[in-house]
């Protein structure tokens, strides 16, 4: 306690009754259970203290460190860019991770980091990412099953989420090693299915920290040894190409493991990049779609307007022109929808870094709020974009001529005056550690978005689980966002019927 005062003042505590903090920990892993993590985490920060709208709180449960949690634009923009050096993601967490992630680009920090780093940014170069040949060839896979074509009973409903997931994985699989598990036309892909327990065992391990060591890893082990079974051929294959014969695989078409093989030819360091870009790519802009498609299917005026501005440009219907790289760039109201997806939705919600050395943070310490936080060596801290990026206090009041509620998925306030501040809209995060892959998501989503609504008129969403009405849609917080019930939709194409009465689409 000393010393922490020594390094600035203390945020407003959060409560719990039993030692370690058990309680908490395991309010917390129920709130995850059933979806419930956002309001949980919001509440708990912002009740902090016996207060009722703190931004920045701390959990002090005595095990040797604290953990503290922001919402508050100013300390994530210092944790990411201003005292960049200070945090990291620490060794603890290079340890907890290490069996999935390895010691790759997501799971270090300094020289291992910035190594991983240089490995894998020139496999996103701009020259490389304008090419949407490989979107195209999986989408025109996707686009029928939208349609419901495979469904069975021949109904129209779809579940855009679980499409998006192996729409997805098929196009990163083969963008990363040259041939993709088209899970969108064999949906039971063992591959696909052991890489998502992995990540939710992982996610869980992590939620309940020290105490992890006692949780089982067996079925962890199991699974994790399914992921590097597919990989693993694909690893020799590429190996056993000489320097020479990769170099001249650059001329045709070149993987993102055949680059990566360039550079080094250890293949422990080709499985670990491999694994977390795929965990970077795959989830990540399937979720972002998914949240995406469901808020369309209930905003049919923004459908329109879409559709306007992509038949005033590339056209609709079966004649219609593919998207260019230019185009994706250019299209203001496309990227409106994504912006406005990813402020509502951030896919990465949470996150966390260890404190490197003794440090502060700028905000959320003493009465006020205002003084510096004190933070020891080797503490959590935990901070929130969406928790952030839906903070009213963010935004302009309803007296002003820029309002758009906050809470509301409104793409328009994109096109409006009104802009975010600086650090208030970080989907990517930033400073020098933010997503390599920003471009290529952005190029993905907004090409998929194209290509299915120049297909479909119009999408219909439906209730479920025996709901009325179809409600906001359910947040899976595992180490990314994901919806956490069925997106039920009916695609149309111009001309065809609704038929709203009946249940039979
Ligand atoms: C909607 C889509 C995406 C979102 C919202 C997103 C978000 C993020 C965020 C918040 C981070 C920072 C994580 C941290 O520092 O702890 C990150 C890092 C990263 N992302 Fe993305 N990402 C997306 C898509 C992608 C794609 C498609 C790829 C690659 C194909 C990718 C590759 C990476 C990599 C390699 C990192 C690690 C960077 C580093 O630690 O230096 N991301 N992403």
């Amino acid at each position: 306690a000393v010393q922490i005062s020594r390094l600035g003042a203390r945020a407003p505590k959060i409560r719990f009754r039993l030692p370690y903090a058990l309680d908490f920990i395991y309010k917390g892993h129920q709130a995850n259970l059933v979806n419930r993590d956002i309001e949980f985490w919001d509440q708990t920060i912002m009740n902090a203290g016996g207060q009722t709208n703190v931004k920045t709180a701390e959990l002090d449960a005595g095990i040797s460190t604290r953990a503290i949690m922001t919402k508050d634009p100013e300390n994530i923009k210092a944790l990411l860019t201003g005292q960049f050096a200070d945090y990291g993601k620490g060794e603890p967490f290079h340890k907890d991770w290490k069996e999935f992630l390895g010691d790759s680009i997501f799971a270090t920090d300094g020289e291992l980091w910035s190594r991983s780093r240089q490995l894998i940014r020139p496999m996103f170069a701009r020259e490389r990412i304008v090419d949407t040949e490989i979107f195209e060839k999986h989408v025109q896979k996707l686009i029928p099953l939208l349609g419901g074509s495979h469904s069975p009973s021949s109904s129209r409903v779809v579940d855009v989420g679980s499409l998006f997931f192996r729409y997805t994985l098929d196009a990163a699989t083969d963008y990363l090693l040259g041939q993709g598990t088209d899970s969108l036309e064999n949906p039971a892909t063992r591959f696909a299915e052991a890489f998502r327990y992995v990540q939710q065992r992982q996610a869980e391990l992590f939620r309940f920290g020290v105490f992890s060591f006692a949780m089982s890893r067996t079925e962890f082990r199991k699974n994790l040894k399914i992921m590097d079974d597919f990989i693993q051929p694909y690893i020799e294959t590429v190996l056993f190409l000489s320097t020479d014969e990769l170099d001249q695989k650059l001329s045709k078409r070149e993987t993102f493991l055949d680059a990566l093989a360039r550079f080094t030819r250890d293949p422990r360091v080709l499985r670990d990049q491999l694994v977390a870009v795929l965990l970077a790519g795959r989830d990540t802009t399937a979720g972002t779609l998914s949240f995406c498609l469901f808020e369309l299917s209930r905003n049919p005026e923004v459908v329109a307007k879409m559709r306007q501005e992509i038949r005033d440009r590339l056209g609709v219907g079966a004649n219609s022109q593919k998207p260019t790289y230019t185009d994706l760039k250019e299209m203001k109201y496309l990227n409106a929808v994504l912006h406005e997806t990813m402020r509502v939705y951030p896919v990465v919600p949470f996150n966390v870094r260890y404190s490197l050395r003794d440090t502060t943070l700028p905000r959320g310490g003493g009465p006020d709020g205002m003084a510096p936080v004190g933070v020891r060596a080797n503490s959590r801290v935990i901070y929130s974009t969406m928790l952030m990026q839906r903070d009213p206090d963010l935004y302009d009041g309803p007296d002003s001529e820029n309002y758009f509620d906050p809470a509301k998925w409104i793409p328009e306030r994109w096109v409006s005056n009104w802009q975010p501040r600086p650090w208030h809209f970080i989907p990517f995060n930033g400073g020098p550690r933010i997503c390599i892959g920003q471009q290529f998501a952005t190029i993905e989503m907004g090409y998929t978005l194209i290509r299915i609504l120049q297909a479909y008129e119009r999408i219909i969403a439906l209730p479920v689980n025996g709901k009325e009405k179809v409600e906001d849609p359910v947040l899976r917080f595992e180490v990314t966002l994901s919806p956490g019930s069925e997106l039920n939709c009916v695609f149309l194409k111009e001309g065809e019927d609704v038929m709203p009465a009946s249940k039979e689409y």
